[in-house]
């Protein structure tokens, strides 16, 4: 697992050998502590290089260990005895330097790195904090507030900023081995004491417990309840403050705390769970390894609305040349300034160059014949929908894949519009969507899986995590949300106020509460959907719709143009439309209170605890009617479209990771609890997969798919 050479006569060279980033498995520390033991005791050996092989330094400690009893030499010695070693010790850094892999590079006297290279101590983006000594030597090395910006982020540096920062030595664009290799010949014979960085002080800043407290203020708001960059900033201030011996104490205390957590479990989850998505599966048996995405290089977009631009900039961003069409003169005039300023921004801000030059327009149809893959984004209705599907089978060649942004609406039947219903499927971007993360692919059960394979590596190419799901109404996303937002409405008809079930969600971590959220994104969509649905009935306030419990309170201040943000009107009060702030809206509480008066309801107080697990279990029973029905193949595909799409805090894993963490018997007697309650609400009903992994014995959540694919009983 690491490999020791003698090169150039006396360079003692060790590579780390496990693909496929060298990760520090205890195979791997082993070998190090070995390789490194013969290096300094051979006469012949004068100076070491570090390296890894295939182009990766090293992606930090083995993650998958951290689940386990940890074996084989601790990383904190081994990396001491590298730094105390007294024949230089030089890091050849390419590809990655990361966690582990930078702090046993910190150790090391030298780091030379190639171009290209990204360094950076993402730990707290598992949940945990740099704990090799990275906090105690980062901020030595190059002082206070740039270790802080890096440690309590996680973000990954390039070579050229890590050398600005001053944490590499040199950085080449040749072969970063022979460079240092030539730099570890060079420096043989010097002082090795100034290179040490345990013995050097911490640069202090003057007023070090202003900068401290501002820092922590600022950590703490936007860890929305996370803990790891709170205990970033604490170890940091160790080595700010304490000796480095008792810094390194305070580093290992704070991550003895971190690393038994549920956060850092959640968080680690994510990471693997992120990476698993995209080995997709079909129920049909189709696999991400038995197809071949076909080649896109040319891509249309139709409809130059609020989606469309996002989608032309994402689909030009990955370097596909698009042709953009929209019908309406004035749209397109204002859909192509949009887009180019977007594109113009984006490349001054990453420094590369512009794909402007990369996007047509056309008001013409005719303009899509020769893509690859056309992307629908027009309106949401489906008779124009329709329409277009059926022109587009016409003009498009047979081969080209016909997509749709639509966020709820019948895969299939678009499908059945066209002369190649095994060409289409859904690829179902979220606002804006040159920037957010998630893309799902829906597939109808017509869809071949080439097409699938397409529209998922297509989302790669443009740096989506693009999740496979099946076709039915609202997909997962928008599905599991609809009984999350109706749960938030009986609330108030209860007796809540938005504010209060925004403050429970925001405490329990998402970005906004459902109503901030509705005002935002404008509450008429949501009005159309229900208006096709049939169950909108204007001006009326019966509560039971279609046989079931409905509350008219969003259709009701769409009658009066309450639209959110852009009217200055909604669950919220706004200074002008258009503007941000949220402000409580006396006008709201009263129309709330004539309401409950109207309908009979006896108002009540609502507490935290009851917005979180109504609105929470509501959205993950959902979550286990979408996996009983094989809509989604398992529960990291809807926890990755949940942490991605919908702001679910991330370290708490996802929907169903959560349910797994409350204990799923809790989950499904709550749920039971509120169903007697309530029992003309359909959503509250336990779901019967719920029914059969309590069942079961609740097993962990990397076995539920054992009981998923188990035949059941109907009984
Ligand atoms: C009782 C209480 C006791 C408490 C005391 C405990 C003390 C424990 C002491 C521990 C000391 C900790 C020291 C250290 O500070 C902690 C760490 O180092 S944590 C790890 C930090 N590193 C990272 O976060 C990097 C993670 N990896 C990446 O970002 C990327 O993988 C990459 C390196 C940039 C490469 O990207 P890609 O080329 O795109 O490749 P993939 O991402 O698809 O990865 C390929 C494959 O490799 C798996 N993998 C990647 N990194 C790791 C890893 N560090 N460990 C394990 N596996 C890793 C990845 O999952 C992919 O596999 P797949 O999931 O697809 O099967």
């Amino acid at each position: 697992m690491a490999e020791l050479s003698l090169v150039s006569g006396s360079v003692g060279l060790i590579t780390l050998q496990s693909p496929p980033v060298n990760a520090l498995s205890a195979a791997v520390r082993r070998g190090i502590v070995d390789t490194m033991q013969r290096a300094v005791s051979d006469p012949k050996v004068r100076s070491v290089v570090i390296c890894g092989q295939n182009g990766v330094f090293c992606g930090g400690a083995d993650i998958r260990e951290f689940g386990s009893t940890m074996t084989g030499p601790p990383l904190v010695p081994m990396i001491h005895a590298i730094e105390a070693a007294d024949k230089p010790v030089v890091a050849a850094i390419e590809g990655s330097a990361l966690g582990g892999g930078l702090e046993l590079a910190l150790g090391c006297h030298y780091r030379i790195s190639h171009a290209k290279a990204r360094l950076g101590l993402p730990e707290v983006t598992l949940g945990l904090l740099p704990a090799a000594g990275g906090s105690q030597r980062l901020p030595r090395l190059i002082g206070v507030p740039a270790a802080l910006d890096l440690i309590t982020t996680g973000r990954h540096v390039t070579a050229a900023e890590a050398l600005k920062l001053g944490f590499v030595d040199q950085v080449t664009d040749q072969n970063t081995v022979e460079a240092a290799v030539q730099f570890a010949l060079s420096v043989v014979g010097q002082s090795l004491e100034s290179r040490r960085i345990s013995s050097l002080p911490c640069p202090c800043p003057v007023d070090v417990d202003a900068l401290f407290e501002g820092v922590m203020q600022r950590v703490r708001q936007s860890a929305r309840g996370a803990i790891a960059p709170v205990a970033c900033v604490q170890a940091v201030r160790a080595a700010a403050t304490l000796p480095y011996a008792q810094g390194m104490q305070r580093e290992q205390e704070l991550m003895a705390t971190l690393f038994t957590s549920g956060q850092a479990r959640a968080l680690q989850y994510c990471f693997f769970s992120q990476r698993a998505v995209s080995r997709w599966s079909m129920p049909s048996g189709a696999r991400w390894d038995t197809c071949k995405p076909k080649p896109v290089t040319k891509a249309a977009v139709i409809g130059l609305g609020t989606m469309g631009r996002g989608i032309t900039v994402a689909l030009a961003q990955a370097g596909l040349s698009v042709v953009a069409v929209e019908t309406q003169p004035q749209q397109l005039k204002a859909g192509q300034r949009a887009v180019s300023d977007m594109l113009e921004r984006a490349a001054q801000r990453l420094g590369v160059p512009s794909a402007v030059q990369g996007v047509r327009y056309s008001q013409e149809l005719q303009a899509v014949a020769d893509a690859h893959l056309v992307i629908e984004a027009v309106f949401e209705d489906m008779a124009l929908k329709e329409q277009l599907f059926k022109q587009l089978s016409s003009i498009c060649k047979p081969d080209t894949l016909l997509c749709t942004n639509t966020s709820a609406l019948d895969i299939d039947h678009l499908a059945s519009q066209t002369h190649r219903p095994q060409q289409v499927v859904g690829m179902h971007f979220f606002a804006p969507a040159h920037v957010m993360k998630l893309l799902e692919v829906v597939y109808g059960p017509r869809s071949a899986p080439q097409a699938v394979a397409t529209a998922m590596a297509l989302g790669k190419r443009m740096g989506k995590v693009s999740v496979a799901v099946g076709n039915c109404r609202g997909f997962v996303g928008n599905r599991m949300l609809m009984p999350y937002v109706e749960e938030a409405l009986f609330l108030l008809e209860e007796g809540a106020t938005p504010e209060t079930v925004d403050h429970a969600l925001e405490e329990f971590g998402f970005p906004m509460g459902v109503f901030r959220m509705s005002d935002l994104s404008g509450l008429d969509v949501g009005w159309r959907v229900r208006k096709a649905a049939g169950l909108v009935e204007p001006g009326k306030m019966s509560r039971v719709r279609q046989g079931r419990r409905y509350s008219p309170l969003g259709d009701l201040l769409c009658e009066q143009g309450r639209f959110g943000q852009k009217t200055g009107q909604g669950w919220y009060l706004y200074e002008t439309p258009g503007s941000r702030e949220a402000r409580p809206d006396p006008w709201l509480h009263s129309f709330l209170e004539e309401y409950r008066a109207r309908q009979g309801l006896v108002s009540r107080r609502i507490d935290s605890q009851e917005v979180q697990e109504r609105c929470l279990y509501a959205l993950i029973n959902e979550g286990f009617n979408i996996l009983q029905e094989s809509i989604a193949a398992g529960p990291e595909d809807i926890d990755m479209i949940y942490v991605f799409g919908y702001g679910w805090p991330r370290h708490r894993g996802g929907p169903m990771f959560y349910a797994s963490q409350v204990g799923l018997p809790r989950v499904l007697q709550r749920l039971e609890h509120y169903q007697q309650l309530h029992p003309d609400v359909p959503h509250l009903q336990p779901s019967s997969l719920l029914w059969r992994l309590v069942s079961s014995g609740s097993p962990p959540i990397h076995r539920w798919r054992e009981v998923i694919r188990k035949p059941h009983s109907a009984l």
